[in-house]
């Protein structure tokens, strides 16, 4: 919240020492949330990431932030929104997930252990969780990136490098042009501990410490990241192009 506008009248000094931490930090971690409050802000430390190539993870609710941030900023929809914030905006990119229940709340989020296909090879992600078809991580939430804004998103640059099953739920999204720009619908943090911290985590710090290159190398050649969290080492093999990314359409190894 200190980061945003109103701050800066109200408290200028709260807001001037928000945005020196901000332009201090190596790397950057927006994370799960829910309700309006402090999401300008967190709008706000999104476009300074993707804008000055400041390692970002988003998790879950920040996920969702920069989508929001990459239509209002890149494709100029500045009234884009989570119908979670606004829920008569005229550019839904976020919406609330059809199968759940805005009126029975106990248990009706889309909760716990899920799939998500990593259906582009050549992304940092896939690589990061050592090469693997999918990956099982745990979820916590009730809206998710508008499927039918997909196309558009893709189109001026977004690339989602991981859905679910059925290929309409985002799962995980990349600038593939950004040193390290990641968003997770699902939670890493759920299945991190100590001893085996979750790639997502890994990743975040190796690119905020500029090591990101000589662990994706040694991730590649000598399989020496974490990989007891992935549930399979087969991966697909790449052709066509997307986003930026070789998309996988046959069976490879690294
Ligand atoms: N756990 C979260 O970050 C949830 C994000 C968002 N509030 C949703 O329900 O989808």
């Amino acid at each position: 919240m200190d980061l945003e506008e109103m701050s800066e009248e109200e408290s200028p000094d709260v807001y001037d020492a928000a945005w020196s931490l901000l332009k201090g930090a190596d790397g950057i971690l927006v994370p799960g949330g829910f309700g309006a409050r402090g999401i300008q802000g967190k709008i706000l430390a999104a476009k300074y990431a993707r804008e000055n190539n400041i390692p970002f993870l988003g998790v879950c609710l920040g996920m969702q932030i920069a989508v929001i941030e990459f239509a209002r900023n890149v494709m100029n929809l500045h009234d884009a929104n989570s119908t979670e914030f606004d829920a008569n905006t005229r550019n839904p990119c976020v919406v609330f997930m059809p199968e759940g229940s805005k009126t029975h709340m106990g248990g009706t989020m889309r909760l716990g252990l899920r799939r998500t296909y990593f259906i582009v090879k050549d992304c940092k992600s896939a690589k990061l969780y050592g090469n693997v078809k999918y990956v099982d991580e745990r979820h916590r939430h009730r809206y998710e990136v508008n499927p039918d804004w997909v196309a558009k998103l893709e189109k001026s640059g977004l690339s989602f490098v991981g859905k679910d099953e059925s290929g309409r739920r985002m799962e995980v999204l990349e600038l593939p042009m950004h040193p390290y720009y990641i968003g997770v619908q699902f939670h890493p943090e759920f299945k991190s501990r100590p001893a085996k911290p979750s790639p997502a985590f890994i990743g975040l710090i190796a690119a905020s410490c500029a090591q990101l290159d000589i662990l994706l190398k040694a991730q590649c050649c000598n399989n020496l990241l974490p990989t007891k969290m992935a549930t399979s080492n087969e991966f697909s093999g790449t052709k066509s192009l997307h986003n930026g990314h070789p998309k996988c359409i046959a069976s490879e190894t690294c």
